[in-house]
């Protein structure tokens, strides 16, 4: 069976799962089966399968075969409007629109290729005005453009500025007809004003975004003035942001991928988002990102930080500066870093690397052509007897021009024998010609040029061959072809695509390239170039030198490494990878999403306890009775954490609660007695401290939950541990509570932190607790799981409860590992499961490796009556140290009579639970108690 180009196809693959494929494009797969029930992993494994992409390819080259194995797979059903995943997990129609073909068995689907909207600071071309209408196109020079064009999987729209003020409407319809026309990729314009070029291009991002991401820092000698205009560079940096999000919006269809590109554009995905949230947004940074040191230094770290956040997926050239930008996120923003991304307050942005590649074949290609063979005939006779070294770049101080020209210098200087058997062609292509810096080294770098060249030139000839120019395609490859030695001397570089470009050239002549450590592309290219650092001199003359004298099979294998990985790393693989894993990323937030539980349905929980007779409210404290949890800067929520109040507004209403005869108000919190004794005193109601581990009625005295049997000999040994580390972790707080240790790092340093709380498990290990014959694993522990039993039946006794408890409200701001008291009221669990043992506290959880939270616990070996632990715990960023235990409930009492619609638990300000309802802030859990109080 054959099918051709533009349809889409179901494959079976070898797990009996069914793939359907659209024309080469992963991303129509989720756009179809974005509804499914699918687990991620699934997807994932079903996109990034790299024979997938193949067939893709197969299918776009038009008429590829089928293996005869899958034609008995196509289901009649499809002949229907429907197609089924023939997959357990995925049982669930997918509809799409579909016919069959004359002879009944190519489904002609007419899927078009997915959408892409690029949006890069540049179009791929600059445009040259010649008169009122007409324009002239050129192409742009730079790796970003060239990265680009390599991709054609995609129904591609790019919008740019298009490098030029137009001013007149005649001149902007005009150009934009005649963009819409370039190329296959249509291009469309954004008009920016020649104000906010100035401010935002050569100020915001030239001036001050790229110098400091590549580490030169900002700019030194007018720092003063550019500290005064720097808040005007960034509104119109802002402004410029919002004209591309204007246009964007203007073009966009539900279901494209917009994919904003580059430091001009981090403001950019905000904007989108908060037009649209549902647009799927990634952004990806061509230049290095630096370590969060540098780019502390930038006034607007946090917004910039905090907008890029908002895209869905942000990529990198390189997992180092993925590293730096999440480093930056939970340094400077206090968010958490995990190994997927940066969460913040549930919403996960997902950072990657994504290393961008050429599109090898072009090169490959054009060497054949006729016009570089005559270019290459001309070069080489040119230099004949002259070995030819070759640098091209952008005239940009990052790519470290100077630095490479007086390597050479120094060279020549030590080999005298070389000097007339060598040429250095320094292709140096203008750029940002209007930003003084630039200015500067132009003039720097022919100064050094006309001093090397007076000083090693003859009347013939001169060592370097400086251009301050472009070449065109054909040119470029044909120095690529017939050079020796490519010297990449780049000071800092995203990529560098110029060393890919020559790898690729040069398969006929094995040419050396001598490469920056501190390019992107020494990550890929490392094994076959020489790597040097470009400031040290000394290091990169030997490297010239040891170059032009290695050896023809030395040459050959450096040069296989690096041309298999440039042949098979290419653009269209960049981007066809980064939107598939944006693709992956938006049906992971949309499973995730699924998690959130739904809102209260304040009403009917009001009109159940109306209802009911005898009531029982579970009701956290911290951020859930007191004032809302600070969600911008951890810093600015320290006084608040340490001495959590009761908020005034919720005086009157649990006032109330607790005097009514028939509810019964407990409050289940983490902290400390006295700190409930301050705040609860004065009402008539159950107060569990320390995780429940105490208990007392407001009329009554403390008692502990724990049988008495229980040891606390561990306590004293532990102690030293936590003090120093208190010691040697500025701004760590210990406190030792009757039954437990908490060791708090909050506000410690984020990884240092960490590292402590690590070191300070091992210690624990290695010491006080070693002899203990416990098992160890890692998870999660629930304190309140064990506890709520005795809570529960201490409180039935005490009220000499007659009737059993008929509704339930429990809410919480709870951690994560204490939720299964959630679970714990559960009427939906099996019946007969006594309530001793609801819920099953699993010995061995998930662990999670995520950013702090990891946990060590002392593994439970049976759930029988009476069972005693230590378990220590880190959640957050706080180490708990305690003493747990589990004691039966007695079997077969039936204090809870919960039927599933009078049972309401409730998370409060978070985004992820296990709880049936959520409610967003402790004002509406005011609210909540208020409408309770005032039931009729
Ligand atoms: O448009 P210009 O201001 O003249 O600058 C040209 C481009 O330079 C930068 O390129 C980067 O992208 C390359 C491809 O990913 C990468 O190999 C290189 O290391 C980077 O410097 C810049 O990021 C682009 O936005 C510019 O268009
Ligand atoms: O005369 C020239 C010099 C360079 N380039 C292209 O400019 C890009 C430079 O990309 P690179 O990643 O090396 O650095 P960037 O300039 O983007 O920082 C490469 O694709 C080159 O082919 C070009 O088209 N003509």
């Amino acid at each position: 069976m054959s099918i051709s180009s533009q349809e889409i196809c179901i494959l079976p693959n070898k797990n009996n799962l069914a793939l359907l494929q659209t024309n080469g494009m992963p991303g129509n797969l989720y756009n179809i089966c974005s509804n499914l029930p699918a687990t991620p992993t699934r997807l994932e494994r079903l996109l990034r399968d790299r024979e997938l992409r193949k067939y893709s390819k197969c299918l776009n080259d038009c008429e590829a075969e089928l293996p005869s194995s899958t034609q008995d797979c196509f289901s009649p059903d499809l002949e229907t409007s429907t197609c089924w995943f023939n997959d357990e997990e995925l049982l669930e129609p997918v509809s799409a629109s579909r016919s069959l073909n004359d002879d009944g068995e190519r489904l002609d689907f007419r899927a078009s290729k997915q959408r892409l909207l690029v949006v890069a600071n540049r179009l791929p071309v600059s445009a040259v005005r010649h008169g009122e209408d007409s324009w002239q196109l050129e192409m742009s020079v730079g790796g970003l453009v060239t990265a680009l064009l390599g991709v054609k999987e995609f129904d591609t729209r790019w919008i740019g500025w298009a490098g030029v003020n137009v001013p007149d409407e005649i001149g902007q319809k005009a150009l934009a007809k005649a963009l819409d026309e370039k190329l296959m990729q249509r291009c469309i314009p954004v008009f920016l004003d020649e104000e906010v070029v100035h401010q935002y291009y050569n100020g915001y991002c030239n001036n001050i975004l790229w110098p400091l991401f590549h580490y030169i820092g900002l700019p030194q000698e007018d720092r003063l003035a550019t500290t005064r205009s720097f808040q005007s560079q960034f509104d119109a940096y802002k402004k410029a942001n919002q004209l591309f999000a204007d246009v964007v919006n203007e073009h966009y269809e539900e279901g494209d991928v917009v994919w904003c590109h580059d430091y001009h554009l981090m403001f950019l995905p905000k904007c989108l988002k908060e037009r649209n949230s549902k647009m799927k947004v990634g952004w990806f940074l061509h230049t290095p990102f630096p370590s969060s040191e540098i780019h502390r230094m930038l006034p607007s770290r946090l917004e910039l930080l905090r907008s890029v956040l908002a895209a869905d997926l942000v990529g990198f050239h390189t997992y180092d500066y993925a590293r730096h930008f999440v480093s930056a996120c939970t340094r400077i923003l206090g968010l958490e870093g995990t190994p997927e991304g940066v969460e913040d307050q549930g919403k996960l942005t997902r950072i990657a690397a994504f290393p961008v590649g050429i599109d090898s074949e072009r090169f490959i290609k054009a060497l054949e052509l006729p016009e570089v063979q005559d270019h290459m005939k001309v070069l080489k006779q040119r230099f004949a007897g002259r070995k030819v070294m070759l640098g091209v770049d952008r005239l940009d101080m990052i790519k470290g021009i100077p630095q490479k020209i007086l390597a050479f210098e120094k060279f020549l200087e030590e080999n005298p024998n070389w000097r007339n058997k060598v040429v250095l062609l320094q292709i140096a292509v203008p750029t940002r010609t209007d930003v003084p810096e630039y200015q500067k080294l132009t003039s720097q770098v022919h100064e050094i040029v006309g001093r090397i060249n007076g000083r090693f030139g003859s009347l013939t000839a001169v060592p370097i061959h400086h251009l301050d120019r472009s070449l065109d395609f054909h040119e470029l490859c044909a120095l690529y072809a017939v050079t020796d030695v490519a010297l990449v001397t780049s000071l800092r570089d995203g990529m560098n695509l110029v060393s890919y470009e020559y790898v690729a050239c040069q398969e006929s002549k094995k040419g050396v390239l001598i490469l920056s450590e501190f390019a992107g592309a020494a990550q890929s290219l490392g094994a076959g170039a020489i790597l040097v650092n470009p400031w040290n001199v000394t290091e990169v003359a030997y490297s010239i030198g040891y170059a032009l004298n290695m050896p023809a099979d030395e040459r050959e294998k450096r040069h296989h490494h690096n041309f298999k990985h440039v042949i098979s790393h290419t653009a269209q693989e960049w981007a066809a990878t980064f939107v598939s894993e944006l693709n992956v990323t938006i049906v992971e937030a949309q499973l995730r999403t699924r998690q959130i539980p739904p809102p209260l349905p304040i009403e009917v929980a009001v009109d159940r306890y109306s209802c009911s007779n005898n009531r029982l409210l579970i009701l956290g404290f911290n951020a859930t009775l007191t004032e809302p949890v600070d969600t911008l800067g951890r810093k600015d929520s320290q006084i608040n954490e340490w001495e959590p109040k009761l908020r005034p507004d919720l005086q009157e209403p649990l006032r109330k609660l607790c005097d009514d005869p028939k509810t019964t108000v407990l409050i289940l919190s983490g902290s400390a007695r006295n700190v409930l004794d301050d705040n609860f005193s004065d009402y008539n109601l159950w107060l569990a401290a320390e995780n429940g581990m105490f208990l007392r009625v407001t009329t009554g005295d403390w008692m502990t939950t724990m049988p008495e049997n229980l040891s606390m000999e561990w306590v004293d040994s532990v102690k030293n541990v936590f003090e120093y580390f208190t010691d040697r972790t500025p701004r760590s707080q210990f406190e030792v509570r009757e039954t437990s240790l908490i060791w708090n790092y909050k506000y410690s340093d984020v990884e240092f932190g960490r590292l402590q709380a690590r070191d300070l498990l091992q210690h624990l290990w290695t010491g006080p607790i070693s002899n203990a014959s416990l098992d160890v694993v890692q998870g999660r522990r629930s304190v309140e799981g064990a506890a709520i039993d005795r809570i529960l039946g201490e409180i039935v006794h005490n009220k000499g409860m007659k009737e059993p408890i008929d509704y339930v409200l429990c809410i919480g701001h709870f951690l994560t590992k204490d939720e299964d008291i959630y679970t714990f009221f559960e009427p939906e669990l099996p019946s007969e499961v006594p309530a001793s043992v609801r819920p099953q506290v699993p010995t061995q959880v998930r662990t999670s490796t995520a950013g702090s939270r990891a946990a060590l616990l002392l593994k439970q070996n049976s759930m029988s009556a009476v069972e005693q632990n230590k378990s220590y715990s880190i959640d957050g960023d706080t180490l708990h140290l305690m003493v747990t235990d589990r004691i039966s409930f007695q079997e077969g009492s039936s204090v809870l009579d919960l039927q599933a619609n009078d049972y309401f638990s409730c998370s409060v300000a978070r985004k992820r639970s296990n709880s049936r309802y959520r409610l967003q802030s402790s004002d509406e859990v005011v609210t909540l108690l208020r409408e309770l109080a005032d039931h009729r």
